[in-house]
């Protein structure tokens, strides 16, 4: 068995006009160490798996096994990230990351905690503006926030919905930058949390094709809804961690790239 299980998932909604099938029949395996991205058109459910696999919602049928235990609700061994922030606004971006740690690392002591903390916004650049209110920050300084507070509690899943979706192209590609920073285990031992107690399983919704690329071991194509299930699975042959500029000029790169348009939009691209 492998470390993540999604097993003959399936999930119906109920609406006023009737059952909504989103999901039919999802079976995925998933390895510790693997970063997945979920890619399909838009309604198509990515959301929804990544929701029941958080245990925010429940499938209908089918069920998600992790390290061998049945998901039957959120847990601090799951972090996930939204497209839109979800900071809290009254709280300072110290003040949201402090939070979180403290009710998660309940027995380590405030001066570990707060190392903790400094470590994970001085990585995403945020140290500086620590006492700043979400409305007082950019949207990137926010998502980075976000994906501070994630890590710093070391969750061993990351479930990351488009977490980079609202994002201008520049502030996009640096945070999938810090993120493969963040990935990448450090031989600083000292300050646990983060990598060191295992973030290294992501899940990731995402839309964009480069961005699936770039940071994925494999990519499931879903089929469209309503009954989306999955495609096909794509293999990203790139070894990780990965420099940017070095997979732009890998030639699998195009390859793949030219895979997934067809597998979405249907028709061949023509590459550069
Ligand atoms: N609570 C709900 N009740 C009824 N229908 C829902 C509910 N949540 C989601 N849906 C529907 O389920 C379908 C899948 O939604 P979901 O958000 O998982 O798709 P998605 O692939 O993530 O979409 P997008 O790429 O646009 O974010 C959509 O048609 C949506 O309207």
């Amino acid at each position: 068995m492998s470390y993540l299980e999604i097993e003959n998932m399936s999930k119906v909604y109920s609406t006023k006009k009737g059952d909504f099938q989103v999901l039919q029949n999802i079976n995925l395996s998933i390895e510790r160490g693997e970063f997945v991205s979920l890619i399909g058109h838009s309604g198509c459910g990515k959301s929804t798996i990544l929701n029941i696999v958080a245990g925010l919602e429940k499938a209908t049928t089918g069920q998600v096994i992790l390290d061998g235990a049945p998901v039957t609700g959120p847990g601090p061994d799951r972090g996930v990230v939204f497209q839109n922030y979800s900071l809290l606004p009254w709280f300072s971006v110290w003040e949201n990351v402090y939070e979180v740690v403290d009710a998660v690392f309940r027995d380590r002591s405030k001066d570990e905690k707060k190392a903790i903390v400094e470590r994970y916004l001085t990585v995403v650049g945020l140290w500086n503006h620590r006492h700043k209110r979400p409305d007082e920050i950019s949207g990137g300084m926010k998502q980075r926030a976000a994906i501070a507070r994630a890590f710093a509690v070391g969750p061993q899943v990351l479930l990351l919905d488009e977490p980079f979706g609202a994002l201008d192209a520049l502030t996009r590609a640096t945070l999938q930058d810090e993120l493969v920073t963040l990935m990448k285990p450090t031989e600083d031992s000292s300050v646990d949390g983060g990598p060191n107690s295992g973030t290294d399983t992501v899940i990731m919704v995402t839309h964009d094709i480069d961005e699936a690329i770039f940071l994925s071991d494999r990519i499931v194509v879903m089929t469209n809804g309503p009954s989306a299930t999955i495609e096909t699975i794509i293999n990203v042959p790139i070894k990780r961690p990965r420099v940017r500029r070095d997979v732009l000029h890998d030639p699998v790169y195009n390859e793949l790239k030219e895979e997934l348009l067809e597998y979405l939009h249907g028709s061949p691209v023509i590459s550069r």
